[in-house]
């Protein structure tokens, strides 16, 4: 395991690597839940009485995201409900005097870290430790919070150079997210262990069956990934019509694999029954997959019945995961699959766990409430890695004492 918060000496200069990625708008940051997450433990540090220094990214060198994290600060401060100093610089000279200068409880933000050139490229953390970066940073500050899990797939010079020079230990969101998301594969539930998979990416459908096939009851398929398993079992979907980009590349790569996941774990899959598409009104019209004789129009969510045939699943289940959406929930017409599973789990007390960036994104878009669901993961590509068994850097990093 690793250290957390409880662990700390009292009176600390603690440098916290956040992670406040966000979407940015016509250069305007969006507030979104990674803030209201990151509050608690940026609260629960300054009012221990530690002086508090943040460290965070946004966007990448090139793209049209990757700004100053000078709104982060304003919009961090309205959800703790207490300053946020910002200094547009990362580890020279205005940072460190603006660090030296902290009191206790005060709480000031560092410029995006991706704009210095020693955080990006992904290397060991042995090699991140001995930057200039880490090396000037740590001289002014006793020890090292990462409450990063989000970003803990990235071995990034903030995320897993310091915990090699200063003692190192988990903020609340690191500690939350770790457990909840790696719960699939280290708990063991008493009942049925349900997981819903959409999204866009046969891949990441694939490699969680893999890792978790044999901790998972019944896997609930929908989205991109779903049609392309409807393919592989014979029907006449999955495939791109003139001017789609969805399916034939993914078909090539994974048919094979598909198949023989349909062959091995055939009893645990269900498949959507209906498939639902824009009308010639433009209205939500839905077909039996039975009756689809030939693709001719885009499918953009399971249908109606398809969630009649989860929805007792999920409701019967102990514990449910959802990675991926049913289908293009953005579009209001779209989103029945997807919040049809989501109400259904909701409405149940079962142990539940929702991620994946856009996936998570449909609770607050249709009014639900985040605290009927055990665990809304603020993670994507973290996520997915922790069911699918693959190692976090950021984590590992922490662990090693
Ligand atoms: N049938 C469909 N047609 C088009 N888009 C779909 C369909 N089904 C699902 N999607 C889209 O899939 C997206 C989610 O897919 P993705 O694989 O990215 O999952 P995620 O885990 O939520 O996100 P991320 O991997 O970015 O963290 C949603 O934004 C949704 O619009
Ligand atoms: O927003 C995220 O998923 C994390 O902050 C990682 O960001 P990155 O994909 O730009 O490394």
């Amino acid at each position: 395991m690793f250290k957390t918060l409880d662990d700390l000496d009292p009176e600390q200069r603690v440098l916290v690597r956040l992670d406040l990625n966000s979407p940015v708008e016509d250069g305007e940051v969006q507030d979104n839940r990674r803030f209201d997450r990151h509050a608690e433990t940026v609260r629960e540090l300054a009012e221990a009485g530690h002086r508090v220094v943040l460290m965070a990214h946004q966007g990448r060198p090139g793209d049209d995201d990757f700004v100053s994290l000078e709104q982060h600060a304003d919009i961090l401060a309205s959800h703790i409900g207490r300053d946020v100093g910002f200094v547009a610089d990362t580890y020279g000279d205005e940072a460190i005097a603006a660090i030296d200068a902290l009191e206790a409880g005060e709480v000031l933000l560092l410029e995006n870290t991706r704009m210095c050139d020693e955080e990006l490229p992904e290397e060991d953390p042995e090699v991140k430790a001995d930057t200039e970066f880490v090396r000037t940073l740590a001289e002014h500050v006793d020890a090292y919070v990462n409450d990063a899990y989000s970003a803990a797939h990235r071995s990034h010079a903030s995320l897993v150079g310091f915990p090699l020079v200063l003692p190192a230990y988990a903020g609340r969101v690191m500690q939350t997210e770790y457990e909840a998301n790696s719960s699939i594969a280290t708990r063991e539930f008493d009942g049925q262990v349900t997981m819903v998979v959409g999204g866009t990416k046969a891949t990441d459908v694939i490699d969680v069956m893999n890792n978790l096939g044999d901790k998972v009851d019944q896997f609930l398929l929908g989205g991109i990934a779903g049609e392309l398993f409807l393919r592989a079992a014979g029907n006449d979907v999955g495939f791109d019509l003139e001017g789609m980009d969805f399916f034939d590349d993914q078909w090539e790569a994974n048919r094979e694999t598909i198949e023989s996941l349909l062959d091995e774990r055939g009893d645990q899959i269900k498949l959507a029954v209906d498939l639902a598409y824009e009308d010639e009104t433009d209205d939500r019209g839905e077909i039996a997959v039975a009756n689809i004789t030939e693709k001719d129009r885009a499918y953009l969510d399971v249908g109606s019945m398809t969630v009649d045939e989860y929805d007792p699943i999920i409701r019967d289940s102990e514990a449910v995961f959802v990675k991926g959406a049913l289908g293009l929930f953005e579009d209001e017409r779209f989103a029945v699959g997807t919040t049809g599973v989501l109400r259904a789990i909701a409405e149940t007390d079962c142990f539940s766990v929702v991620g994946g960036g856009d996936t998570s994104r449909a609770i607050e878009m249709y009014g639900m409430d985040e605290g009927d669901f055990g665990h809304v993961s603020i993670a994507g590509g973290a996520y997915i890695r922790a069911l699918t068994g693959a190692p976090l850097a950021g984590v590992e990093a922490l662990q090693q004492d």
